[in-house]
């Protein structure tokens, strides 16, 4: 960590991040970069703000997964069978643009002896959805960390999303969705059970 300090100025946080000050100043960089004034009035508490909410939209990484996955319930009267929560909405940042992602993800797992706490499942979400991402690794890091703690018989990702990087910019193509998908376990290798995550997830509106 000392040599990362030493070798990049800029990460003096005790934790290897910039200070509140130089994070104000990239923002006062980028307000002159996009051509206006960081000293006109209506600017000068921007870089402020705009330092406290990335703490807020980034908060993901300072969290972790496990954390929020480890609680689990055995009595649940030997329900085994598909547990799905759909439509979860997030907002994340793309990691070529910084800017947002808007979609919703649907979790679904075949639990094994055990369940997640329904709220826990959109925690997690939020957790990787407050980083920097591309869908693709969003979807796979949600169903990697319940598959990892809970270690069900299978989990089921979809993240449907609207990217603003190409909708607000380059391509301009509003309103177009982008679907990935993530299966573990029974999910992935018995295509009968896709098919029943796709009509739960689909079927019953
Ligand atoms: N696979 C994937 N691509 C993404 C995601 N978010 C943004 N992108 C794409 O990342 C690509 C970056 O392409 P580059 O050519 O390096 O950057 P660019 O010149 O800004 O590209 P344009 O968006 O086409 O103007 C673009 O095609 C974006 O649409 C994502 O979550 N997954
Ligand atoms: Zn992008």
């Amino acid at each position: 960590m000392d040599a990362i300090v030493k070798n990049f100025p800029a990460l003096s946080g005790t934790d290897g991040r910039p200070s509140q000050k130089e994070a104000e100043d990239a923002v006062r960089v980028l307000l002159r970069w996009a051509g206006d004034d960081p000293e006109r009035e209506g600017l000068l508490d921007t870089p402020a703000r705009v330092a406290k909410s990335y703490k807020e939209l980034f908060s993901g990484y300072d969290l972790a997964a496990e954390d929020v996955l480890g609680r689990t319930f055995e009595e649940v009267g030997g329900y085994d069978d598909l547990v799905l929560v759909k439509d979860i909405p997030f907002f994340s940042h793309c990691e070529h643009h910084m800017v947002p992602i808007i979609g919703k993800a649907h979790v679904a797992y075949l639990p094994d002896g055990k369940v997640l706490g329904l709220s826990k499942i959109a925690r997690v979400v939020d957790i990787y959805g407050r980083r920097l991402q591309t869908q693709e690794t969003m979807t796979a890091q949600i169903a990697k960390a319940i598959d990892d703690t809970l270690q069900p018989r299978g989990v089921a990702v979809m993240i449907e999303a609207e990217h603003m990087c190409m909708a607000m910019r380059g391509v301009q193509k509003q309103g177009s969705t982008t679907l990935t998908t993530t299966f573990t376990g029974s999910f992935k290798s018995d295509p009968a059970e896709q098919v029943r995550f796709m009509t739960m997830l689909r079927g019953w509106k």
